[in-house]
């Protein structure tokens, strides 16, 4: 997974209820045209996630997902045959049809947790990971978040799935982890996951922050709408590069191109 440089995840959401994009990207040729335009700006691969993983929401059904994900994947690969693309999902079938048409990444939230078969589907794939935390699941991980210590347990959660990954024969070259912004977390614990970065680039595999346009930016800024908060958005992908961060799961990809050029270019040595 880990190439030269910072690498960007531009997000497509093709869900009705995403938390700031939703409904926007149903269609698969807008969404397809949006994967597009976020390519032209310089993603180095697309994120496609089939059902809204925001706080409160409800799963959609595996027939759903397949629907909405397995069209778009192929109108964006049919346009641009070279893209990364990123699979969102949970499901190892959700998962497996979509490297079926060309995806190349799975990023599962729950860090193998939600299909027993997937750790085995991306053994055998031979394909990149993602491996993110979560406290609990969407519907409740917002009711009263609470940790001893949310750096240490995030990073030993996520120590124990890199763990489990590799026992089931994933490739450890091909395990990126993902502290879960958002996931289970008051702003509080999102802060401190932000500060104490190292603590989880220190496992050494390659991090992906996904922070952009989330809740805990609005209530730093007073940005009361998602779609407004790239500013913020592009502060936590400036630190998070500052200490250690290289993958970046991003809405708005042209500002944090941009930031992150500006923050190489201080800190290539
Ligand atoms: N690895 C990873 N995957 C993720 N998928 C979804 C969301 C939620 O954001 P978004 O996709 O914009 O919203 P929704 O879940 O409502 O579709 N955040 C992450 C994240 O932080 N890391």
């Amino acid at each position: 997974m880990q190439g030269p440089g910072p690498a960007l995840f531009g997000i497509l959401n093709v869900t009705p209820d995403s938390f700031s994009d939703g409904g926007d990207f149903l269609d698969p040729e807008a969404a397809a045209r949006h994967a597009a335009g976020m390519l032209e700006e310089g993603a180095d691969a697309i994120d496609i996630g089939g059902e809204s993983t925001r706080p409160g929401s409800d799963p959609v059904t595996e027939e759903e997902e397949l629907r909405r994900v397995v069209p778009v994947i192929r109108a964006i690969l049919q346009a641009h045959p070279d893209a990364g693309v990123s699979v969102d999902t949970y499901r190892a079938s959700t998962a497996e049809a979509a490297l079926e048409a060309g995806a190349r990444i799975v990023n599962d939230v729950t860090a193998l947790r939600g299909d027993r078969r997937m750790a085995a589907l991306v053994a055998d794939a031979g394909c990149p990971l993602i491996l993110m935390h979560m406290l609990g699941e969407p519907k409740t991980m917002q009711k009263e978040p609470r940790y001893d210590d949310v750096v240490r347990e995030v990073r030993d959660f996520l120590a124990r799935r890199a763990d489990h990954a590799i026992a089931a024969g994933v490739d450890a070259e091909n395990v990126a982890l993902d502290p879960g912004i958002g996931f289970g977390k008051t702003l509080e614990h999102n802060l401190a996951l932000l500060r104490n970065l190292e603590a989880i680039v220190g496992l050494g595999f390659p991090v992906l922050l996904g922070a952009s346009r989330k809740r805990f930016l609005g209530r730093i800024t007073g940005t009361e709408e998602a779609k407004d908060r790239v500013f913020g958005t592009v502060a936590t992908t400036v630190l998070g590069y500052e200490r250690g961060a290289t993958l970046f799961r991003v809405h708005d990809v042209r500002a944090n191109r941009e930031a992150l050029a500006v923050a190489e270019a201080v800190w290539r040595v």
